[in-house]
């Protein structure tokens, strides 16, 4: 199939031109704010724990406790952590940098031209909204669209809540595009392979080697689970997999839960309770890798690299490192690649992509 143009529509003379036929790439990853100020980190915080998907509890009730106590007290705590790895040079987050890279890289990968393949991204809060990016994606000639969440273990409150966002365009549109959704990649041997190639290489290239590798997940309501979510099991997997992948065994690479959020349990081990057990226990040299986050973050880059190091050394070890996640390495295009590639030749046949 080729790009082909509609000049007018029969009967309707002043319609535009439009260029039909391209297929749209859409990488969607979790959000970050617009600045570390105060108010945007405010606007940010409230548009995500205002989603039903991620905070499940009373309606009524929690509208008063986030405008009554959250956004008021959380933000000042939340900007001077974004505030320690906000990107001077580009004046943003590494989350909104990363994704943005990776979107241009795997344009190039596909069709440097996007001639056929139109590769853009989107955040599910703050900017770029996926809604603005589907409808320049539509604007652009794409009758298609592939939508790529960046998790690659499922839950309601990353996955599913993109897909939402995306059926609100779909339900404001009087054109629709066709849509696809590309699944849950936690056991996809691309996946692994990527994420066990930056264990091996960063580990490589230090002067000593952990004794213990924690594979920390951003944890979840342990509630959740209980009520169907795939998650906790998917992230299992993953683990469960790099350990096989790695050679290494249960006590050699643990799989934690980190950045809670809220009085209710969550899903447990707690990455910060193992590493102050750990410490106390002798263990003096700890890696911990976040292969649920596939580009570097707050959660990675401040709870895990400076917080989680902090609790680690005053507790008594010694050598700690927080392996990058992905990010927008050739590792990582190569992997978005694969999956795409399998997603798209369902729509054009595979010699045609690129
Ligand atoms: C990778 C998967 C993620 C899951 C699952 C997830 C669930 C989840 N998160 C919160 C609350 C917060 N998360 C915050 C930041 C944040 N979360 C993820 C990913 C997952 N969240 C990422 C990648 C980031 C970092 C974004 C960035 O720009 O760097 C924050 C904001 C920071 C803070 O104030 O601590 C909150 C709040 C809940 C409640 C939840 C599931 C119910
Ligand atoms: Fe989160
Ligand atoms: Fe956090």
């Amino acid at each position: 199939m080729s790009v082909r143009t509609v000049a007018a529509v029969p009967g309707v003379p002043d319609h535009p031109t439009v260029r039909l036929g391209r297929i749209g790439v859409l990488l969607v990853n979790l959000g970050t704010p617009d600045s570390t100020s105060i108010p945007d980190i405010r606007r940010y915080l409230a548009e995500f724990l205002s989603d039903r998907r991620v905070i499940d509890v009373n309606p009524v009730l929690w509208k008063l406790i986030l405008h009554g106590v959250i956004l008021r007290t959380r933000p000042p705590k939340t900007a001077e952590a974004y505030r320690a790895i906000w990107l001077a040079e580009t004046d943003e987050s590494p989350l909104r940098f990363h994704t943005r890279a990776t979107a241009e890289a795997l344009q190039a990968r596909l069709d440097p031209e996007a001639e056929t393949v139109r590769v853009d991204w989107a955040m599910r809060y703050g900017n770029p909204a996926i809604r603005a990016r589907m409808q320049a994606l539509q604007d652009e000639g794409c009758d298609r669209i592939l939508v790529l969440p960046l998790y690659p273990q499922y839950a309601a409150s990353t996955t599913a809540t993109v897909v939402d966002e995306v059926a609100r365009h779909l339900l404001d549109a009087r054109w629709q595009p066709a849509v696809r959704t590309v699944p849950a990649f936690h056991d996809d041997p691309a996946y692994i392979e990527a994420v066990a190639a930056g264990i091996e290489t960063h580990l490589g290239t230090l002067d000593w080697q952990p004794e213990v590798i924690l594979a920390s997940f951003h944890g979840l309501p342990k509630r959740y689970l209980t009520l169907g979510d795939p998650y906790h099991c998917h992230c299992a997997k993953t683990a469960r997999l790099l350990r096989t992948r790695l050679g290494l065994d249960e006590s050699r690479l643990r799989l934690t839960f980190q950045s809670r959020f809220g009085r209710e349990e969550w899903l447990q081990p707690y990455t910060d309770e193992t590493i102050e057990t750990l410490a106390q226990s002798g263990v003096k040299r700890l890696a911990v890798v976040m292969p649920g986050f596939v580009a570097d973050c707050v959660e990675t880059l401040e709870e895990i690299a400076i917080q989680a190091r902090e609790t680690f050394e005053e507790a008594g070890g010694t050598h700690f490192t927080a392996i990058p996640c992905l990010n927008s390495g050739a590792d990582a295009v190569t992997l978005y690649e694969t999956l795409v590639r399998r997603e798209l030749a369902g729509w054009w046949k595979a010699e045609e992509v690129g």
